[in-house]
C-alpha cells in the first residue's frame, strides 16, 4: 500500500523507505519532522520534497518549471515546486500540500528521481536535501500562486534555456533523460 495519489511503477516502496518509516532514520514525528538522516551521514538534512512535473507519467515529454521569487539570493531562479516538510509531516503529504499552496492544483505521483545520497535524495545548499518525484496535474491548471512569478513547460530541448538552480541541475539532467522527444 502507497500513499494516496501514487501511480506507476517506480513508486512503488517510494515513501516507505527508511527515511520515512524506518526508525534507523532518527525520524520522530512530531519532534524531528523536518529533519532526517540516514546512518551513513554524518549530520542531518532538512527535509525538502520536489514535484517534478510532468505532462503525462507514462510517456512525458515536457516538465513544470517554476521561477522562485524569494529570497533574493535565489529569486529568478528555477525550481521545482514544493517546499520544507513540516514537523511531524510526511513527505508525499508535503508534497501534495506544497503544489496545491504554490500551484492550486492536484497531482498524482510517478516514481521517484532518485539522487546520491544513501536515502535516494539530492544535496541542495543551506543544510537541506530534496526528494524528487515526478508528478502529474489530475485536477487544476498551474498557476504561480505562491513563491513563484511565472510557470514554462520546456521540452526535454528546452530545460537548459531557464537558469536553474544550481543544486537541480544535475536533477535537471535526469528528468531529461526520462523525457521523450
Ligand atoms: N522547493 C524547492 N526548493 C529548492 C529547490 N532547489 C533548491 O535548492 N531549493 C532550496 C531553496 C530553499 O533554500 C530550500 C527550501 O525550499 P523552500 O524555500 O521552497 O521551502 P518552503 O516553501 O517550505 O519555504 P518557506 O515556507 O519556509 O518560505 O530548498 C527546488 O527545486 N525546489
Amino acid at each position: 500500500m502507497v500513499g494516496p495519489g501514487l501511480v506507476g511503477r517506480g513508486a512503488l516502496g517510494w515513501g516507505m523507505g527508511p527515511s520515512v518509516t524506518d526508525p534507523r532514520s532518527h525520524r520522530r514525528s512530531g519532534t524531528m519532522g523536518d529533519m532526517a538522516h540516514s546512518p551513513a551521514e554524518q549530520t542531518p538534512r532538512i527535509a525538502v520534497v520536489g514535484a517534478a512535473i510532468v505532462d503525462d507519467l507514462h510517456r512525458p515529454t515536457r516538465l513544470l518549471a517554476a521561477r522562485r521569487t524569494e529570497p533574493p539570493a535565489l529569486a529568478g531562479g528555477w525550481e521545482f515546486p514544493g517546499g520544507k516538510v513540516d514537523p511531524g509531516e510526511g513527505e508525499i503529504e508535503a508534497l501534495h500540500r506544497e503544489v496545491r499552496e504554490e500551484l492550486g492544483v492536484e497531482v498524482a505521483l510517478g516514481e521517484e528521481i532518485t539522487g546520491p545520497l544513501p536515502d535516494g535524495r539530492w544535496p541542495l545548499g543551506g543544510g537541506y536535501a530534496i526528494r524528487v518525484v515526478l508528478a502529474a496535474v489530475t485536477a487544476g491548471d498551474p498557476q504561480p500562486l505562491e513563491d513563484h512569478d511565472a510557470l514554462r513547460w520546456l521540452g526535454a530541448d528546452e530545460l537548459g534555456s531557464v537558469p536553474w538552480l544550481p543544486a537541480d541541475e544535475p536533477i535537471v539532467a535526469v528528468v531529461r533523460s526520462r523525457l521523450s522527444l
